[in-house]
């Protein structure tokens, strides 16, 4: 168990350090907080997980889940349906597996999102003008049985993706309750410092 959290995290249950790095310096302070969702459909039996290109605003150029922010009067399940129907046009029995704390230097607030996971969805999956969605392959290795004429699916491709998600993916991928916090330098983009943990080992 990690005897202090990095600040931020608010996570109610024990948790167990998964991985943590980066430099010796502190968690850089923050004054504001924003409330920000981002929710993955799941398919165990397929072992695929759906992601979105995100074609525009923070985070453009990167596969990511979808979602957004937690609008005055939304809970963060509200908001993370709401963005999950917006950003790729489906509904999805949504369960909050985790949080992901994030901030970068010279931004007012830090984010705080709230991570959530679905087994299954309704609705046609859509490119909308925010994401265009995609199924990886939740297996290191490329599946070997494909439906004829399907190709097969790409690994998740973390070289695109968030420099911290390749520190909790495996969390979220092993159906994990975790909490994390992440730091970046300046540019937004290089990761400096993390921290994250899980309710079991
Ligand atoms: N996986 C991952 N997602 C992140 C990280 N940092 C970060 O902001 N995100 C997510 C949270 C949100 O789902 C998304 C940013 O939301 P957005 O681009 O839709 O924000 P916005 O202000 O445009 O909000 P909105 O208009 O969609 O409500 O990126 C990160 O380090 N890893």
């Amino acid at each position: 168990m990690a005897s202090e959290l990095p600040p931020g995290i608010t996570h109610l249950q024990p948790l167990v350090e998964y991985s943590a790095g980066g430099s010796e310096r502190e968690w850089t302070p923050f004054t504001k907080i924003k409330q920000y969702t981002n929710a993955f459909i799941i398919d165990k039996q397929e072992g695929k997980i759906l992601l979105g290109y995100k074609k525009r605003g923070i985070g453009a150029g990167y596969f990511n889940g979808f979602g957004g922010k937690v609008e005055p009067g939304e809970t963060p399940a509200e908001a993370a349906s709401r963005e999950l129907q917006e950003e790729a046009g489906i509904d999805a029995p949504l369960r909050e597996c985790g949080t992901l704390f994030f901030h970068v230097p010279g931004l007012e607030n830090a984010f705080d999102i709230h991570i959530f996971v679905a087994d299954e969805y309704s609705g046609m999956i859509t490119e909308t003008e925010e994401m265009r969605p995609q199924w990886f392959s939740t297996s290191a290795m490329p599946p070997t049985t494909q439906a004829p004429g399907e190709p097969a699916l790409l690994p998740i491709q973390y070289d695109h993706m968030w420099a911290d998600d390749i520190h909790w993916f495996p969390l979220l991928l092993a159906n994990k309750k975790f909490a994390g916090r992440a730091d970046f330098a300046d540019d937004g983009k290089t990761l400096m410092k993390w921290w994250f943990g899980s309710e079991d080992s």
